[in-house]
């Protein structure tokens, strides 16, 4: 049975804080209250706020209610805009968290108050740090989901939203939404001394990465892992292994799950689907060793770089060259 070891953080605090964050989801009262005194993320046009810090790193900016008042004050707006936040969690100092899209205000006005900037998802994504960008993640997808789902697809009728932004209810029919993900495999196949990586047209020059694709409806996570491994690279999967997840906020919200797999040595011919991947290849432990050290620089693409820290591609081929180091 597979067993992760979460940490070792103290169980009272988390429980607490969750339990919070559920009964705010739950009690409008509640979480109004709690927003007057949370901090909030901004966002424009689904683009986070980023503040650079005196180590000249970047950090999503985070502000209080009254700065965001006072913002919206001065800028003319509707301070009704501020109960458009949308909850993402809890601080460990008990402070409930929230964002705010403010794409109907001048982005350069906001910028110069507040003294950050509003950078696309997909770069600030990479400029955070591992713990700060799964938060702006997860702000961006709610945005997202509310900026999509103002009418019901049942009913055509408007929908109107709880405080904590966690539940959509049709005004009509009283059907209730949640915001969605979809279920994704990612996969890294092994033939017990090489691993396969695959490139789609779209990626970086010379970045290859595990195999993924969607899960179909009705699928288990073997059953998605073992067609997608023989659609792209026609291959038949013989064991299978879980090891992590991840929201993955691109294109929109894919709930990635991530695993290990094993083929036969005596059937490792790639029969790769052109439509899908522009090329698929078997990676020796060494490439892949190599490839894991070079740095993102400007200029020539090195022969094979790899997905950034953040991605659970990155965490799969790592799990992979430590396995491999452990039995050769
Ligand atoms: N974290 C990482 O390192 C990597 C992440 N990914 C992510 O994995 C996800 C899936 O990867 P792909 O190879 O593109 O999937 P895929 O292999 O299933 O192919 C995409 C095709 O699947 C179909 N499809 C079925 N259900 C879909 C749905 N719910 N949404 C969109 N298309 C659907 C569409 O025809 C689409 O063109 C993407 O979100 C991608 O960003 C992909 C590779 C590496
Ligand atoms: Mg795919």
């Amino acid at each position: 049975m597979l067993k992760v070891l979460l940490s070792t953080r103290k169980c009272s605090s988390f429980v607490s804080r969750m339990r919070y964050v559920d009964r705010l989801k739950q009690d409008d009262d509640a979480c109004s209250a709690a927003l007057q005194t949370g901090r909030m993320f901004l966002f424009h046009r689904l683009n986070p706020l980023l503040q650079n810090t005196e180590r000249g790193t970047f950090r999503p900016a985070t502000l209080t209610c009254s700065d965001v008042q006072s913002v919206l004050e001065n800028l003319g707006a509707d301070g009704s805009l501020l109960k458009e936040s949308v909850l993402i969690g809890c601080s460990e100092q008990n402070q409930a968290e929230f964002c705010l899209d403010v794409g109907r205000l001048d982005q350069a006005a906001v910028e110069e108050m507040v003294t950050g900037s509003f950078v696309d998802l997909r770069k600030s994504f990479f400029l955070l740090s591992g713990a700060e960008a799964p938060l702006v993640a997860k702000g961006q997808a709610l945005l997202r989901w509310h900026q999509t789902s103002g009418f019901s697809s049942a009913t055509g009728q408007p929908t109107r939203r709880n405080q904590a932004g966690s539940q959509r209810v049709c005004s009509s029919s009283g059907i209730i939404s949640y915001p969605t993900m979809c279920p994704v495999v990612i996969v890294l196949v092994s033939d017990g001394t090489r691993c396969v990586l695959g490139r789609q047209a779209a990626f970086p020059r010379g970045m290859y990465s595990a195999l993924a694709g969607f899960c179909d409806m009705g699928e288990s996570l073997e059953e998605a892992l073992c067609r997608e491994v023989a659609e792209e690279v026609g291959l038949e999967v013989l064991s299978v292994s879980y090891s992590s997840s991840q929201h993955w906020p691109f294109p929109h919200s894919s709930f990635m799950l991530g695993c290990h797999a094993s083929v036969s040595p005596a059937h490792t011919q790639l029969i790769v689907d052109r439509s899908e991947l522009e090329d698929a290849r078997w990676f020796s432990l060494q490439e892949v060793m190599s490839a894991l050290q070079v740095k993102p620089r400007r200029g020539d693409p090195p022969p094979l770089w790899l997905p950034p820290k953040h991605a659970i591609a990155h965490r799969l081929i790592t799990e992979w060259t430590q396995l491999m180091q452990t039995v050769s």
